[in-house]
Order: structure tokens, then sequence, then C-alpha cells
């Protein structure tokens, strides 16, 4: 089987340019290992589509890079800083650093979108209600949202604009990187592609580095630098759509050459050099 890992051996330094770092990484729910001495580099300013069969452990993979899930073994360091290792106060500096949006949008039902923005900053900051206010109108309109949006209850907004909202939240802060667990889910196909425009302005306009769980082969082709597929508890090929086309991986290989793949433009066909 071939290992398209464009990236060094496991056992490596990190890269410089690498912002998140994992090495070997081993999670298990008792005896059930789901990650299986994983290694994978994000690149500072890249936006990294992570791609994998459902149940595979991509929501595990990014979750134990957020603390949220205990590790087995293995290094995790994101800004060069193992998590494990730092202090209650420490780690909360960390966590200033990065937004995630979840899979469902998981905003609070009962909070205005207002105050669903600026949780994360009465959480981790002071500041005064009128500096919130205006942090909170600039980050609906950076998501495409008009202010009237502020005043209304999550259960009066549409599938995207829930989604939209929960990204304004996890830019509350000013991240340096973003995590996205299937952003596009649950959109149709035009909001999905609007969405996925809005991701690559926001990533470039702020040069945030943006981790991305997708299944959505239109937002991997269109938004994403490198893609790292997971198969077997690991990464088994990361590089740009080329490298995935070339993988003879059977899971990658029928992922990026079946007809939805096709359907969204890649291929040989669309310009990607499948040669070895
Ligand atoms: N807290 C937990 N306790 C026990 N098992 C868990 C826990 N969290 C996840 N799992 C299991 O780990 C496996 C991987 O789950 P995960 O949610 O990471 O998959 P995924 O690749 O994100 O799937 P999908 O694409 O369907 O969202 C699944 O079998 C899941 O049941």
């Amino acid at each position: 089987m071939q290992l398209d890992t464009e990236r060094a051996p496991p056992h490596a330094e990190p890269n410089d340019d690498a912002i998140i770092h994992v090495r070997d990484l081993v999670v298990a729910f008792g005896e059930r290992k789901i990650l299986k001495g994983l290694s994978l580099d994000v690149r500072r300013g890249e936006i990294l589509g992570f791609v994998g069969a459902s149940g595979g452990g991509k929501s595990v993979l990014t979750r134990t890079i957020l603390g949220l899930v205990p590790k087995v073994s293995g290094t995790v360091q994101v800004f060069g800083e193992d998590l494990d290792a730092l202090s209650f106060e420490e780690r909360r500096k960390v966590e200033q650093r990065w937004g995630v949006l979840f899979q469902q949008g998981a905003l609070f039902s009962s909070l205005t979108v207002k105050q669903n923005i600026q949780f994360p900053m009465r959480e981790f900051l002071t500041m005064s209600q009128r500096l919130m206010n205006e942090v909170a109108l600039a980050k609906v309109e950076m998501v495409g949202l008009p202010p009237d949006v502020l005043e209304k209850m999550p259960s009066e907004l549409s599938g995207g604009m829930i989604k939209r909202v929960a990204l304004a939240r996890a830019l509350a802060l000013d991240p340096e990187i973003l995590f996205l667990d299937e952003p596009t889910s649950g959109l149709d196909p035009i909001g999905a592609g609007e969405f996925d425009d809005l991701i690559a302005t926001l990533q470039q306009t702020l040069g945030l580095t943006v981790f991305m769980v997708t299944h959505d082969l239109d937002s991997l082709h269109s938004v994403c630098d490198r893609i790292a597929a997971l198969a077997d508890g690991k990464v088994i090929a990361v590089g740009p759509i080329e490298t995935m086309l070339k993988s003879d991986h059977p899971w990658v290989h029928a992922y990026f050459h079946g007809k939805r793949a096709r359907a969204a433009g890649i291929g040989p066909q669309n310009g990607h050099d499948e040669g070895r």
C-alpha cells in the first residue's frame, strides 16, 4: 500500500510552519482504539480539509487536539505548546487563540445571537458591555449577516444563519486557528457554496489557519489548500487533491474517484494531474 504522506516521517521535529503538530497519537475508549498512531502537521495559514469514513475518528481527533479527549500516548502541540503540560491559566491563554465551530452549530438556545457571540468574551476577557456590543456587531457583519440578527433568538434563524452566527462566535476572540467540524452539513448546495466562499475570504483577510473536518467534496475542491485522509486510525494520505488522486489506498481511491467526486469537478478531466 502506498503511503502518500508528503510530510516528514512520524518522529521528526515540528516544522517551523506547523501550527498544529500531532505525532503517533493513540486515543481509545475502553479497549477500543480509535486513533492508532496518527501523525499530522497543520501549517500556519493553510486550510486543511480532514476526510475519512463516517465513525473513523475525525471528531475524536479534533476534540483531542482541543484537549477535550485524553490521549493514551503520542504528542499534540498547538502553537508549539503541549496542552497536557500547561497550567490551567496557561491553557486558557492557548484556548483564546482558537475558535471552534462544532458540527451542530451548538448555539445556546436561551441566549440571543448577541449574547451567544459575546459568550467567549465574557468567559475569557474583561470588556465593557459597550465594547462587547461593538465587537458583536463587527462579527455579524464579518459573516455576512444584517445587524438586526443580533437581537434574535436562535429558534428564529435558518440553518444557514445559525452556521454563520456560530462562525461569528468562533471568531469572537480573533483566533489564529479556526476548527470547523462539517461546517456545510445540512446546508443546501447554494448555502454550502456561499459558506465555503465566506471561509476562504475570512481565511485570507484574517490570515487564519483552518482545520476543517468535512465530507463535502465541493469544499475540498474549492477552498482547501491540502487534504488529509484518515483510515484505520491513521492519516494515510496528505497533500493537495492531486496527491489524493494518486493514492491507491482503497478508501481514498473510492472517495476521490467516485461519481460524487467527478460531479464536484475533481479528477484529471478537470485539470488535476494524476501522473505519478
Ligand atoms: N466519548 C466517547 N465514548 C465512546 N466512544 C466514542 C466517544 N466519542 C466517539 N466515540 C466513538 O469513536 C468513533 C469515532 O467517532 P467520531 O465522532 O470521531 O467519528 P467521525 O469520523 O467524526 O464520524 P462522522 O463523519 O460520522 O462525524 C465512533 O465509533 C464513536 O462511536
